[in-house]
């Protein structure tokens, strides 16, 4: 999977591919990620990407020339836009993306691009949900970490996305650690009993129960898509008594 990242503000990017997950990603060569300074494709004296708006108004619109210029060497990957005014990102559509080869992400900045580059270029516009950030920086960072957790080997043995909530289409389970007990706060005895079944179970009955009360709209998504196995039927009766 290689990942093109194009940007006004490249430095924004370097604390995000120098961690965690995506930096061992990359020693692995499982993913390439390119950041690329879209000012790197000006060719006039003031290396102009803005301008004011036709029409009027406030802030200033970045010009197609520069877009075009670098679109043209990524025409060959999937091309993505990251804007308020996207599809909304889900973990279906970060499953989807992951399954490119290639996909280059423009992060838009100050009002926007110019319209005429997504008409022409542009296959997916993407939003990460409905808040208005300065940049599509950080959406660019958000959906190249998303799609990376699904590479296969990027998540060690340990963490695999299966267990992942959203990848089973519910809300995660409690978590704990030691000390067993804390300020006289202590862990559900199950997850001490060594019981492996007796866990796994109460897990997923933490799941459904968490998705029930926080976000019965993810359990609908869940029943409508027949998605259910037959023990998550048994275990949501239980809780909906
Ligand atoms: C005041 N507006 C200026 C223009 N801007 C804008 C417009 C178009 C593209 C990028 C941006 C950068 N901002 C983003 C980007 C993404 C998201 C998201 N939800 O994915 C939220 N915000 C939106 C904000």
């Amino acid at each position: 999977m290689k990942i093109n990242i194009l940007t006004l503000f490249p430095d924004m990017f370097s604390g995000f591919l120098n961690e965690s997950i995506i930096k061992r990603a990359l020693e692995k060569e499982l993913i390439k990620i390119n950041v690329i300074n879209i000012r790197d494709f000006t060719f006039d004296k003031h290396k102009q990407v803005d301008d004011t708006p036709f029409g009027g108004g406030g802030g200033m619109v970045l010009k197609p020339e520069p877009l075009f210029r670098v679109l043209e060497k990524f025409k060959k990957s999937k091309i993505i836009y990251t804007s308020p005014q996207g599809k909304t990102l889900t973990q279906n559509l970060v499953k989807d993306l992951s399954k490119e080869k290639e996909i280059t992400i423009i992060a838009g900045h100050y009002e926007g691009i110019d319209e005429r580059v997504i008409e022409e270029l542009v296959d997916l516009e993407i939003s990460i949900g409905d808040y208005v950030l300065t940049g599509g920086e950080l959406p660019a960072m958000i959906i190249t970490d998303a799609i990376s957790r699904l590479i296969p080997g990027v998540l060690g043995n340990t963490a695999s996305y299966e267990n992942d909530s959203f990848y089973n289409g519910l809300l995660d389970y409690p978590h704990y650690t030691r000390p067993a007990e804390y300020n006289g706060l202590k862990v559900p005895e199950v997850l001490l009993s060594g019981h492996h079944k007796n866990i796994e179970i109460w897990r997923k009955k933490e799941s459904i129960k968490r998705t029930y009360i926080r976000r019965p709209d993810l359990l609908e998504k869940k029943l409508e898509n027949k998605e259910f196995s037959k023990l998550e039927i048994k275990l949501l009766d239980e809780i909906k008594k």
